[in-house]
């Protein structure tokens, strides 16, 4: 069962203390996350994408505003990431890799390799696990990672840039299993991203964030029915949003710092 609101973000502000008078990075974002839904976030270079990812995993905490979770009897949230990089232990399996964050909660290795099995299957490494993560290409290494972060079974899953690394044909593949593995999941999906087809192809909201300091500027509900196919990226209304959308980001400059004269 999916309750309508998973996250509530209010008035969520961020200033950064940088020696210089502090870099203000977010500024009133109001947000609310729906359960189950796949949102994904674009904006300029700079305007706190990353920043919004890292206070909903609890990584840093705002300057003000609040985080609201709807979760099963107001258990602390369940919370996956992604990053550009796999950032996989070396000297682990890729199913080693997988089991880890299990291992980390106390979980037997035994019991935690029979619940790897059928994470493996659903992101395609069947006949991988037992591959070194430098065995791996780019894209297996990133489903390596999306299995580590799926198999803890998370209310969300934070995607930061996950493809950002890879290919263009490859991240165009990966696009693919990700929507997959989402429909089969049903896990709420948050989703940074500079690519504006990619957020349209996979996300069920498209939230665009101004230039620094980061305002929430647009928030778009994607038309487009599901199952979803590559082939809607040639609509005329696919072409149609994305122009639409890039308007909507304005690529200006970040301010540069102005260098100050040392006091005599
Ligand atoms: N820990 C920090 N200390 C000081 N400034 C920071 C810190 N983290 C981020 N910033 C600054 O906050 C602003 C927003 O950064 P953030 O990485 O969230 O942007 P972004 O939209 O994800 O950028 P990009 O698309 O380039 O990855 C930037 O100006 C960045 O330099």
């Amino acid at each position: 069962m999916c309750p309508a609101t998973l996250l509530r973000i209010k008035n969520l502000s961020v200033t950064f203390q940088d020696g210089n008078g502090g870099l203000e990075a977010l500024d009133s974002v109001n947000l609310d996350l729906p359960e189950c839904r796949f949102v994904a976030v674009l904006g300029p270079s700079g305007s706190g994408k990353t920043t919004l990812l890292r206070i909903i995993a609890g990584l840093i905490q705002p300057t003000s505003g609040s985080l609201q979770f709807n979760t099963p009897e107001g258990n602390p949230p369940r919370i996956g990431l992604v990053f550009q990089q796999a950032n996989l232990m070396p000297w682990r399996t890729a199913i080693q890799n997988i089991t880890l964050p299990l291992e980390m909660q106390g979980i037997s290795e035994k019991d935690a390799c029979e619940r790897a099995r059928g994470f493996i299957d659903l992101v395609g490494l069947r006949g991988f696990e037992n591959s070194w993560p430098r065995n791996l290409s780019g894209g297996m290494a990133q489903r390596v990672a999306l299995a580590r972060a799926l198999i803890q079974e998370p209310d969300l899953l934070l995607l930061d840039e996950p493809f950002g690394a890879l290919d263009a044909l490859t991240r165009e593949h990966m696009g693919a299993e990700l929507l997959r593995i989402w429909q089969a999941r049903e896990t709420t999906v948050m989703m940074v991203t500079h690519s504006i087809s990619e957020a349209l192809l996979l996300a069920d909201r498209v939230v665009v964030l101004s230039a620094r300091p980061g305002r929430l500027v647009r928030e778009l509900d994607v038309p487009f029915p599901r199952p979803r196919t590559d082939e809607i990226r040639y609509s005329p209304e696919f072409v149609a949003l994305s122009h639409d959308l890039r308007a909507s980001i304005k690529e200006e400059p970040e301010p540069i710092p102005v260098a100050r004269k040392p006091k005599k």
